[in-house]
């Protein structure tokens, strides 16, 4: 599905970050098409989590803009961008008190009036949202007794119950177990939002978005579909690590090749084993 409005959804044009007067991100450009997920690569370090808080509106950019539907984020205002924008970030702290599904309610906030009772439409967007991310079973237990992946799912749950258009997602797969990274990367490709998530496994990121958008030290390298950007060159340019990459369904799958060890020659000082 494209945008029909030349500017509309949420957008980045040539925005900068300088912090201690160095560019972390440096003129980057990202405009995603309406319902696409959009996967931001790029080694430690590179921008990917400064460009996602850019278009969350937590910083300001030095330079260039973010606009939400053609307005700039500051215009629109921190309570209407919650209603449209909703942000999962790589480290979550909530109160530890709460429950599962107050932190998931917590993605209600920006729906409701200052003391107005959660409504039926609440109480459904927080019920189908632990439903989705497999956490119905939870939803009575504290949050701090939660795993690290239970508390993944548990922030994505609350961004679900948030229902927004536009989803930024920060490393989400970062304390997952594989199926559980599969499952949740399932999901975000099937909900009818945009999504911009920043991901280090390559397969993954080749499995499941539409668009690339690739950083080196602030700077956009590649950007295209995953067939396009993730080729040998760019893997080893960027990354600094050969690769082989065929091909399955359209779709990249990267093989990472390491140099075997050398074996050592007659004569050679061997490392002392270990003790
Ligand atoms: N508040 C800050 N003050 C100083 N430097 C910062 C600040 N925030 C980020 N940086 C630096 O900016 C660069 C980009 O950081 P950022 O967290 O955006 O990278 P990243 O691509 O998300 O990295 P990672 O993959 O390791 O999570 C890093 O070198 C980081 O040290």
């Amino acid at each position: 599905m494209t945008d029909s409005r030349p500017d509309g959804g949420l957008r980045a044009d040539r925005v900068a970050r300088r912090t201690d007067g160095r560019l972390i991100v440096d003129g980057v450009t990202l405009f995603p098409r309406t319902g696409e997920t959009v996967g931001l690569l790029g080694p430690n370090g590179s921008g990917k989590s400064t460009l996602l808080r850019l278009l969350a509106g937590v910083l300001a950019p030095s330079a260039g803009v973010v606009t939400l539907d053609g307005r700039p984020l500051p215009e629109v205002g921190r309570r209407a961008a919650a209603r449209r924008v909703a942000t999962v970030g790589q480290h979550a702290h909530t109160q530890t008190e709460l429950t599962v599904r107050d932190v998931v309610a917590l993605g209600r906030v920006p729906h409701r009036r200052l003391w107005v009772p959660a409504s039926d439409a609440d109480a459904r967007a927080v019920t189908a949202a632990l439903e989705r991310t497999g956490l119905t079973d939870r939803a009575a237990q504290s949050w701090h007794t939660l795993s690290g992946g239970e508390r993944q799912r548990a922030q994505i749950a609350r961004a679900l119950a948030q229902e927004p258009r536009e989803l930024l997602l920060d490393e989400p797969t970062n304390h997952l177990d594989i199926q559980h990274q599969l499952d949740l990367l399932d999901l975000i490709a099937s909900l009818p939002v945009t999504t911009v998530v920043a991901l280090h496994d390559l397969n993954l990121a080749a499995m499941y978005c539409d668009r690339l958008l690739v950083l080196r030290e602030g700077r956009t390298v590649a950007e295209g579909s995953p067939s396009d950007v993730l080729t040998p060159a760019l893997i080893e340019d960027v990354y600094g690590v050969r690769a082989e990459v065929t091909h399955e369904r359209d779709r990249p799958v990267i093989r990472f090749l390491r140099r075997a060890p050398r074996p050592a020659s007659p004569g050679e000082d061997r490392p002392s084993p270990v003790p």
